[in-house]
């Protein structure tokens, strides 16, 4: 199984390096505007094959798809990050122009391939990526939700003082500092509600802590963050290359789910081996269905934007 992930950097270059040690595809090509970078980055990736002890292919590109092709999964990572004291919403004026290059340039040599969008504002540039190539919307995931989960579950199990991997929860809604909904109702320590075990005021700073996540990353990084980020996406692709059917919350185009329609945001979904399998309706309380139609509007008003790239 080959995959493709556009943008050598950060996150691009850590997604490649997990899905490489995990063995989750077989080939991994690296692909980049910057000369040589690709190209440098495979290269190191290739030089812990023997210590880490791997069998997968990775190689770099400078901006020739043709070394793409027939990819099964192509991840978008290029474009800007943020920097301390941005939203991710700031990027959308350059990245837009580049997820649509990018994504119009991968489909000529991988027509049939699931695309994982990360670059931000990822909702906003899922949708792009969807109303740009007129793919079926099973095959545009938009990666952020799974992220913001791990980060809640960090969180959570700080505050609990308990092992992350006791500890199951979910993030929705958009991936936006304000607009993600972490579902600490239905959160829970090994089955048991975590509020069994936590105050309301501190099940609040979890809450928030985890909407502020990326930023609190970003302000101590200079640049945003990756190697969750990266390890996010790989979760995402080895769910969707060897069939997992996972729950896992992604943002994709509803049309009436969740109360709404031509909108990608983030809601649990079932991703296996044609992308999104399923879109899953859990029941959420009035409080998170107003938290949800609100996020749902901030995401909009950010599509607006879309109307000049998309003319
Ligand atoms: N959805 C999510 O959960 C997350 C999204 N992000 C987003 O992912 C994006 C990448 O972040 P980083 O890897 O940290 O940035 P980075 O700056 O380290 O890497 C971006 C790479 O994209 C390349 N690039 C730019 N234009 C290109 C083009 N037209 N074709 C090919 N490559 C191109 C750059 O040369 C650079 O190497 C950012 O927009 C960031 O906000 C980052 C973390 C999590
Ligand atoms: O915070 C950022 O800008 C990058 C990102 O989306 C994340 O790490 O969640």
């Amino acid at each position: 199984m080959k995959v493709t992930i556009v943008g050598a950097g950060n996150v691009g270059a850590t997604c490649a390096d997990v899905i490489s040690y995990r063995g989750i595809a077989s080939e991994v090509v690296l692909l980049d505007i910057k000369e040589g970078f690709a190209e440098g980055k495979a290269m190191d990736i290739m030089q812990c094959a023997t210590t880490t002890g791997f069998n997968t292919k990775v190689s770099g590109s400078t901006n020739d798809y043709s070394k793409t092709a027939n990819s099964n999964v192509v991840v978008i990572t290029s474009g800007v990050p943020r920097k301390p004291g941005m939203t991710r919403e700031e990027l959308i004026g350059i990245n837009a122009g580049i997820v649509k290059t990018v994504a119009d340039n991968v489909l000529k040599y991988s027509p049939d391939a699931i695309i994982v969008v990360v670059s931000n504002p990822m909702d906003t540039m899922a949708y792009l990526t969807l109303k740009a190539t007129g793919l079926p919307k099973n095959r545009i995931i938009g990666m952020g939700g799974a992220l913001d989960s791990s980060r809640f579950k960090y969180y959570l199990s700080k505050a609990l003082d308990k092992p992350s991997n006791d500890v199951q929860g979910m993030v929705i809604g958009g991936h936006g500092d304000t607009t993600m909904i972490p579902l600490t109702r239905i959160a829970s320590y090994n089955g048991s509600p975590v509020s069994d075990f936590l105050s309301q005021e501190v099940m609040d700073k979890v809450a928030a802590d985890t909407m502020v996540g990326g930023a609190t990353l970003t302000g101590l990084l200079g640049t945003s963050a990756w190697y969750a980020p990266g390890a996010s996406v790989a979760y995402l692709v080895d769910s969707i290359l060897n069939d997992q059917r996972k729950m896992i919350p992604c943002s994709v185009y509803l049309e009436g789910e969740y109360g709404q329609s031509d909108i990608c945001i983030g809601v649990p979904c079932i991703i296996g081996k044609n992308g999104v399998e399923e879109i899953v309706t859990i029941n959420l309380d009035e409080k998170e269905k107003a938290l949800f139609a609100k996020s749902a509007d901030a995401v909009r008003n950010m599509n607006e934007a879309l109307k000049s790239v998309l003319a």
